[in-house]
């Protein structure tokens, strides 16, 4: 049995809509996020949003990144404060990348906004391309790098900038197996490496992005009612499913799967 708490709540929906053109696309939406520590361990969230397509999952991710604003209710980070565009760190489905930079100088754009790292940009760069094998590819334009490559350059640039919250926009799309498994890897790793950093994928990849969670919700609709709402939340710790390695292969991880496959 994981020994655990859930906290004080770092990120909280409320009664969030959004509508376009008299049309529902969100409704309803009600959700928090809360801390989540484990005696001894350092240990971050890593929370999916999971829906069939169409559904409403970009829109809520621009929503949750203060990109959208709703057109009622709201999300609050930290201390009840709306969130507001920049207050994310948002990893886009393509990696976008300053194509006119070179790695290092787009990795030390993002850490000269971090206070925390003022004076230390240059090592700390250091350390963490080492950890995200990058450092021979510091010097060359993204151009010059693969899928897997910009992936890694897109979350290191988040995490230099600081920001509690990196959003991911459907993380492993495009990547082949092999990569898919590192992306895994170095999610997890994130996740481990700030008590308070919390990742909010969103994805209709089920296995990979459940695999990595510690909490699940479901984006779906309900009979009768237009627009899409949180049908379901799947407290994986409690399942005894997170922080686990080859989970997927567990009769339970795939059971819970299937529950998720009839939810949406
Ligand atoms: N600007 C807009 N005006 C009107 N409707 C929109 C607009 N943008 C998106 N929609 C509608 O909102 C719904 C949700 O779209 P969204 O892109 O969030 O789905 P999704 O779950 O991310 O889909 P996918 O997984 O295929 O990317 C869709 O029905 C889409 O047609």
């Amino acid at each position: 049995m994981t020994v655990y708490n859930r906290e004080e709540v770092l990120l909280q929906a409320t009664n969030v809509q959004l509508t376009f053109d008299q049309h529902p696309i969100l409704r309803d939406i009600n959700f928090c996020i809360r801390n989540i520590t484990r005696p001894g361990l350092l240990q971050g969230q890593v929370v999916t949003l999971i829906g069939r397509s169409g559904i409403g999952k970009t829109q809520l991710f621009k929503v949750l990144s203060g990109l959208q604003a709703p057109t009622a209710g709201q999300i609050t980070i930290h201390n009840n404060k709306s969130v507001k565009a920049g207050d994310m760190g948002v990893i886009f489905q393509n990696y976008y990348l300053f194509e006119w930079r070179t790695v290092y100088q787009s990795l030390m754009l993002a850490a000269k906004k971090n206070k925390q790292l003022w004076g230390m940009e240059k090592q700390t760069i250091e350390r963490y391309a080492e950890q995200f094998q990058l450092t021979e590819h510091l010097h060359v334009y993204p151009q010059q790098l693969s899928g897997g490559q910009r992936q890694r350059v897109s979350i290191l640039q988040q995490l230099l900038k600081g920001s509690d919250f990196i959003l991911l926009d459907e993380p492993f799309s495009g990547l082949d197996v092999c990569m898919i498994d590192k992306a895994v890897e170095l999610l997890l790793q994130v996740s481990l490496s700030d008590e308070l950093k919390t990742l909010i994928i969103v994805s209709h990849d089920i296995e990979h992005s459940v695999a990595i969670s510690d909490t699940v919700f479901i984006l779906g609709t309900e009979p009768g009612k237009e627009g899409a709402t949180i049908k379901k939340e799947i407290d994986l710790i409690e399942r005894d499913l997170a922080w686990r390695k080859d989970i997927r292969r567990e009769k339970r991880f795939v059971e819970t799967i299937e529950e998720i496959k009839a939810c949406l």
